[in-house]
């Protein structure tokens, strides 16, 4: 996968949802896993040559017991300072909580300990590793589990702790983060998760790829109906009334 194609999908999008100003600092949400580390790949890159002024970061929280002397090699060589965060978070949701659905908690523990790690380090920018399928299959799954028609946003503005967090790799199709990482050789780090593999996304993720061998295009529909707000025709009693 060369750099320039996923460059061209970064940029489009950062573009699109005006996602970089002069003078960001902002910090990348490294996990060690393929999709971070090509969005570490990216924003290395497209730090050379945008037209915004901006200075990077990379953050990876430990959940516990991970082994991440990799990335700091990694980050050493493109030039991005990185931190390492020691948490306790496999602890509170497996031995504390004992949570039978651990996803969730886990996430908002991660977001929380991302984002207030951000701020301690003067950052105004959360960048995450989500991609064009995370986004469909986010898009699905909150209307099969939530019975709402719903997805993150390229750019979400938190304003209580004014920190804006993006999402560069919207673009970016998955097939590509795993074609980078085998091209670049990324020092990809084992998920330590018991439930990695056994998650609704993974069911969704299956049923999409299904779906879509049978009827060609209906992802890129998805993705078209999420990006058509003006056409996201939807039961309005007041409106119809
Ligand atoms: N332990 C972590 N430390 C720092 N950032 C994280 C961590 N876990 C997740 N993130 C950030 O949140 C994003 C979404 O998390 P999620 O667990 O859904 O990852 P993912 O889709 O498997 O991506 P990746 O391949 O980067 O792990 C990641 O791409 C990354 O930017």
């Amino acid at each position: 996968m060369p750099m320039q194609k996923l460059l061209s999908k970064a940029r489009q999008a950062i573009q699109d949802f005006d996602m970089i100003q002069e003078n960001d600092k902002i910090a990348i949400g490294l996990s060690g896993g393929k999709d971070s580390l090509t969005l570490l790949h990216i924003l290395s890159n497209y730090r050379k040559f945008s037209p915004q002024k901006f200075e990077l970061i990379a953050i990876t929280l430990n959940p516990g017991g991970v082994d991440n002397a990799p990335l700091y090699k990694l980050c050493e060589d493109l030039d991005v300072p990185f931190y390492e965060i020691q948490t306790n978070i496999k602890e509170i949701v497996f031995d504390i909580r004992k949570e039978k659905n651990p996803c969730s908690l886990c996430a908002n523990l991660r977001r929380g300990a991302l984002n207030d790690n951000a701020k301690k380090l003067g950052c105004n920018k959360v960048a995450l590793g989500h991609h064009k399928d995370d986004a469909i299959e986010t898009f699905l799954m909150s209307m099969f589990y939530e019975g709402r028609v719903n997805c993150f946003s390229p750019k979400t503005h938190m304003d209580k702790q004014d920190l804006t967090i993006i999402r560069p790799m919207v673009y970016i199709e998955e097939y590509m983060t795993k074609k980078a990482t085998k091209e670049y050789n990324y020092p990809v780090i084992e998920n330590p998760c018991p439930a990695n593999g056994h998650t609704k996304r993974q069911d969704v993720k299956e049923l999409l790829s299904k779906l879509n061998k049978d009827m060609p295009g209906v992802k890129k529909n998805l993705f078209g109906a999420l990006n058509n707000s003006e056409k996201l025709f939807i039961w309005d009693k007041d409106k119809i009334k």
